[in-house]
């Protein structure tokens, strides 16, 4: 069955610093993976990450962005690691604003603490032998040997004259790259997923609560059970909205580089990969 909307998945139980018998991790798991089987998207609320936490993320990185490009542009990446991975590794955060760094930093533990739950939920609902298949998979997190990175994302408004093309989009369609997803939103909206039927769906932020949606490598690595879904960023609708900015912070897990994804189910349906070499190639793809 085709879902036409993104359901909302209650994750109390296996919330950060909350344990679960097996049984509740097997319900958790089945609703789970059944919303990422439709749509390869579910909301996640009663998540355990506070909105304080969340907040000062975006308040801070929204300080950086309202800066002058000039300010901005000491902080750009160079333009010739754009396109190598090594455009992800760390580079200096800037000394004025502290709380930029900080805010950043506490997100990127609880994201990566809540994303190795989603994992184990998920291993639940996939009815793996080994429930910490995934975890064991993504145990360098915040080493140089994953690549795992906490993006935070500021749309500009857009100016009164700007004249919006038709089918101009505020980031274009893609599906993402790894495994999984977290997106935290802010109140703006624009955010459109396709279903199966091939219909764009908003995914209107809804308060207190993560998106979590499947990438590339987990549709691979499940052979296309659990579906990495098309997403975009519309453009304002009404002129009043344009003066609007949008902004999300998105944690994109990446599997250790070492890690082989190869299909769960023995199908072989995709040929096994190492994780940083299907990363590479999309790169280049992309790039
Ligand atoms: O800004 C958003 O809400 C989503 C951005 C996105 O899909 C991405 O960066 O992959
Ligand atoms: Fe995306």
């Amino acid at each position: 069955m085709n879902t036409l909307y993104i359901p909302v998945i209650d994750f109390q139980a296996y919330a950060l610093g909350q344990d679960c018998p097996a049984a509740d991790l097997d319900k958790l798991g089945s609703e789970m993976c059944k919303a990422l089987e439709d749509i390869g998207f579910c909301y996640l609320k009663n998540h355990g990450i506070s909105q304080d936490v969340i907040n000062d993320a975006f308040s801070s990185s929204r300080k950086f962005f309202m800066q002058p490009d000039e300010e901005k542009e000491k902080f750009a990446r160079s333009k010739s690691k754009i396109l190598t991975l090594d455009g992800l590794e760390k580079r200096e955060w800037p000394s004025h604003f502290p709380e930029l760094k900080s805010s950043m930093e506490i997100l990127w533990d609880k994201g990566t603490e809540l994303s190795l739950k989603v994992f184990d939920v998920i291993a639940y609902g996939l009815n793996l032998e080994d429930k910490q298949f995934f975890r064991k998979c993504h145990k360098l997190i915040g080493t140089p040997n994953n690549k795992s990175l906490l993006r935070s994302l500021f749309y500009p408004e857009i100016p009164a004259d700007y004249e919006i093309k038709e089918g101009q989009l505020r980031c274009g369609e893609h599906t993402d790259y790894g495994p999984l997803t977290l997106l935290f939103q802010d109140e703006v909206g624009g955010l459109e997923v396709r279903n199966q039927d091939g219909q764009f769906v908003p995914a209107t932020p809804i308060p207190g609560t993560i998106l979590v949606n499947i990438g590339d490598t987990l549709q691979r690595w499940t052979a296309d059970k659990l579906i990495a879904t098309k997403h975009r960023i519309l453009m304002p609708s009404a002129n009043m909205e344009r003066g609007q900015t949008r902004q999300s912070i998105a944690f994109f897990t990446f599997s250790d580089d070492d890690v082989m994804i190869e299909c769960l189910d023995k199908s072989n349906k995709y040929k096994p990969i190492k994780s940083i070499d299907n990363l590479n190639s999309k790169f280049s793809l992309t790039y």
